[in-house]
């Protein structure tokens, strides 16, 4: 098994009958699904949201049940990936366009497991250019807001040179900070622009980070 699996697996284990599960998305939360797939298969009984469409997409193929939001009241864990976690579980997510859907679930989570390999772990945030949805209204205004906030903003683009539209309709821009010193003051200043609809920093809402290593094991992260 590799890294990822490996945590997304472990991950999995917390998961208990008749629980509501938020299902991540990226390569990492791909593994959690395939794992929750194949345990639904074998008969747990569980409901789940999706952070999504993609991810939504692979719960519908391996059978896992799904309920609309408005049924959800609250959600008992959900599982996902991150792009960055350093020592106080504090992350950078979005790397996979799909950070706004996977804020307002982990927001609606009794527990945040995250699971990443041993690359994302990291002393500073900052290294992976922060995504940040934006609305495409403006987004040239916008753009220059980011950058005065210090960092290089490039909207996201696909493989044919469009710009990337997220299933919420909206820009993602990655902005380049090189390191992030004060992750809580930045999260005040995106939010106080006007254009941006939410930013990849996930602070203070992760409950557990497991960590998985090449050698096959997964240990969680100390904080
Ligand atoms: O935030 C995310 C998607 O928006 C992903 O969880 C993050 O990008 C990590 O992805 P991967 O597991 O593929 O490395």
């Amino acid at each position: 098994m590799q890294a990822k699996q490996v945590a997304a697996v472990r991950a999995v284990q917390s998961i208990q009958e008749g629980m509501v599960v938020g299902l991540g998305t990226g390569s990492t939360a791909y593994y959690a699904i395939q794992e929750i797939g194949r345990r639904t298969a074998e008969g747990l009984q569980i409901k789940a949201v999706a952070t999504s469409v993609q991810s939504e997409n692979l719960a519908k193929e391996l059978g896992i049940p799904l309920i609309p939001f408005a049924e959800v009241e609250v959600i008992d864990v959900t599982i996902d990936g991150a792009d960055e976690v350093d020592g106080s579980w504090n992350l950078i997510k979005g790397g996979g366009g799909a950070l706004l859907r996977e804020k307002i679930v982990a927001a609606a989570s009794k527990q945040l497991i995250i699971i990443v390999d041993e690359s994302k772990a990291v002393g500073q945030l900052g290294k992976f250019p922060l995504p940040v949805e934006i609305v495409t209204f403006a987004s040239e205004l916008t753009l220059r807001k980011l950058e005065a906030l210090g960092c290089k903003p490039v909207i996201r683009l696909t493989a044919s040179n469009e710009p990337f539209i997220t299933d919420n309709g909206n820009y993602t821009v990655d902005c380049h900070f090189d390191r992030i010193e004060d992750a809580d003051q930045l999260n005040l200043a995106l939010h106080a622009i006007p254009g941006v609809v939410d930013h990849g920093l996930f602070l203070h809402m992760a409950t557990q980070v497991i960590v998985g290593y090449a050698d096959g094991s997964a240990r969680e992260l100390e904080r």
